[in-house]
């Protein structure tokens, strides 16, 4: 049978679900009184709307203070699987006090309402399994399956054969039984927030992903994150709380100093909170005075996106030497702006030949990285701090024309005994951010070596402006000299470079929604794995082919194992996200599941299958 077709004859067998396990049926146990049966509405509400327009179940009356009926058995909160059978009283017609015919001979018959009377629709535990029960063949009569049939093909939002239906596009005014229309208390339900995904056309199915991109750049950022060093590195196992230490360069070969000192830089995850950090050591350094860690206080109150984030610094001898360690957030496959811009690349083959890579910075990224270095040395200074390292070496690329000065704090910390004016410090920040940007200009760091040269370059290659700064930073230390100038010098450039940001913002934000699905239906795919036949609870009658269980199988197949009219496998990504979408929503809306064997079928709301999984679920978890 193809679920996109209508069901070919008009009265559809509803039988119990087939147990491949089930034990030998039971003798039939008798049928309940419908009237001897608590309306569900007392016990959820208190009350029932209907009561006194033709509801059929048992109410107590008024003033009894306890609302069950002496022969019910005890409600509960609970949804048992045979509770998809259970009939819910809504009167066809509110006009009507009486019962419709069909509904009046054939109460064990549930009607097939819209989903405004779904609110009403409950269960309880004492609804057990039973296969004489109202929806099997012996209590079905043929008006009622007529008019079951005529329910079938004249609710498409009830039951949903097509998986390209829309929650947000269904008329179900026009789509209901006329009976049905005239009900002015049905109002209609505005979106539900958990059915924002719209199915798109198949052509379109990538765009519920991320773009290859970034995906591809966010896989090489978390490969780098979850990097594990090789063997035999020889570093410590732990010290003060970091472990899995990872170098971040070669510390084979010639090293260049930091300063007086040799310095490495590590990966390390932190014990107590599981974060990856980057920790600076700074080898064979003897401290001599508690008093200059004070300045890495202040440096790990600055919040600024173009610095990396001072944490905390410490001296160990982990090592096997005394080293000192500042520990900075770390940004998983960050370059060096030496090794992004200035060192020469290797040829690459283009069209045919072997050809050199040009290192030539664009202007506007050039322009981007200034403000971004700018603004970032204006908030240090205006802490009254000093950057002390802005140097191509220690600007790392952590993205996309993204920035961040690095080092922070540790040159306060190494020359703390030599008390430098802060102000003096300020201006060589402006010297060095010059240099920084000759260098850049120039792709070479050797340009600071000759700047009249070099200046001619930058002119030929970028706008004047780009040349008044370099100047402007690269000129005598002078009071009027400040970092609001160089701000003040680029503004020009700010708005360009906010509309670029809000740009990117947005951007990113398209590329998010796409994904937005997909960790919820990810929760709800794993739960379809935990609960589907589990093998260990195959001879389990409670946990196979019966209950709450078989009808999350049902509803798997009715997902993912749909066929079409010719028997081929329907794969629609559209219809699966539709489905586990107003599953994850739990909406009213009724589908019909049929079993393998075709021989049963089972008309239940996205709300009860719903119900089915979570009591599926948190058995299987308490158990
Ligand atoms: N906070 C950080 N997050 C991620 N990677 C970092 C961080 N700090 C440094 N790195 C990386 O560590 C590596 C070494 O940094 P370092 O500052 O030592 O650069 P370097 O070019 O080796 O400079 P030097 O020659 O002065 O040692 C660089 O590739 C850099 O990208």
């Amino acid at each position: 049978m193809s679920f996109f077709s209508r069901p070919s004859s008009s009265a559809v067998k509803i039988v119990a679900p087939s147990a491949s396990h089930s034990e030998p049926s039971s003798p039939k146990a008798p049928r309940k009184d419908s009237t001897q049966r608590q309306c569900r509405n007392i016990l959820i509400y208190g009350s029932c709307k209907f009561q006194d327009k033709g509801c059929i179940y048992y109410h107590p009356p008024r003033d009894s203070s306890s609302p069950v009926p002496p022969d019910s058995p005890t409600p509960s909160a609970a949804l048992p699987a045979q509770a998809v059978n259970a009939p819910v009283f809504v009167p066809k017609n509110p006009a009507s006090p009486v019962p419709a015919p069909a509904v009046a001979s054939t109460s064990h018959v549930p009607t097939f309402t819209p989903s405004a009377a779904s609110p009403e629709y409950h269960y309880d535990e004492t609804d057990t399994y039973d296969p004489q029960g109202p929806m099997s063949d012996a209590n079905v009569d043929q008006e009622a399956l007529d008019n079951l049939a005529e329910h079938f093909q004249a609710l498409d939002p009830s039951v949903n054969m097509n998986p390209y239906d829309q929650m947000g596009d269904m008329d179900y005014d026009a789509a209901m039984d006329p009976f049905y229309q005239s009900q002015s208390a049905f109002t209609r339900q505005p979106l539900n927030y958990h059915l924002y995904t719209h199915p798109r056309p198949e052509a379109l199915q990538q765009r519920y992903f991320i773009s290859d991109n970034v995906r591809e750049e966010l896989q090489r950022r978390s490969e780098a994150l979850y990097a594990s060093p090789a063997p035999g590195l020889n570093l410590p196992e732990e010290t003060q709380g970091y472990h899995s230490l990872m170098p971040l360069e070669s510390t084979a070969g010639e090293r260049r100093k930091f300063g007086n000192w040799y310095s490495a830089v590590y990966k390390a995850v932190n014990s107590q909170d599981g974060v990856a950090y980057a920790l600076r050591r700074i080898e064979n350094y003897r401290l001599n005075s508690q008093a200059a860690f004070s300045s890495i206080e202040s440096w790990a109150r600055i919040k600024h996106p173009s610095l990396i984030s001072v944490k905390e610094a410490f001296t160990t001898r982990a090592f096997n030497d005394n080293s000192l360690v500042v520990v900075y957030d770390y940004h998983p496959n960050a370059e060096t702006m030496f090794e992004a811009h200035i060192k020469a690349k290797a040829p690459q083959f283009q069209n045919g030949r072997l050809q050199a890579q040009s290192n030539r910075i664009p202007e506007r990224t050039l322009w981007s990285y200034i403000i971004q270095i700018a603004s970032a040395i204006k908030t240090v200074h205006d802490a009254g701090l000093a950057v002390r390292v802005v140097d191509p070496t220690k600007v790392l690329v952590t993205g996309k024309n993204r920035v961040r000065i690095s080092s922070c704090g540790i040159v306060d910390v190494l020359m703390y005994e030599a008390r430098q004016d802060i102000a003096m410090l300020q201006q060589e920040d402006l010297v060095m951010f010059g240099r920084l940007i000759l260098s850049l200009c120039c792709s070479n760091l050797g340009a600071v070596n000759n700047p009249q040269k070099s200046l001619e370059n930058v002119g030929r290659n970028y706008p004047q402006e780009i040349r008044n700064i370099i100047v402007y930073l690269m000129q005598k230390p002078n009071p009027l000299k400040t970092i609001r100038q160089v701000c003040d010098m680029t503004k020009s450039q700010m708005l360009q470079e906010l509309d670029e940001s809000l740009n990117a913002a947005d951007r990113l934000e398209g590329e998010l929604m796409s994904e937005l699905e997909n960790g919820r239906l990810v929760r709800l795919l794993c739960k379809f794995g935990f609960i589907d036949e589990r093998p260990e609870f195959a001879r389990d009658p409670r946990w196979s082919e019966t209950g709450d269980r078989y009808i999350v199988k049902l509803f798997r197949d009715y997902v993912f194992h749909q066929v079409d009219q010719n028997g081929q496998p329907v794969v629609n990504l559209s219809h699966v996200l539709t489905c586990l979408n107003k599953l994850d929503a739990g909406v009213d809306e009724r589908i019909m599941l049929v079993s393998r064997d075709e021989q049963s079928c089972l008309v239940v709301s996205y709300r009860e299958i719903k119900s089915c999984m979570e009591s599926a679920f948190s058995e299987l978890s308490g158990r």
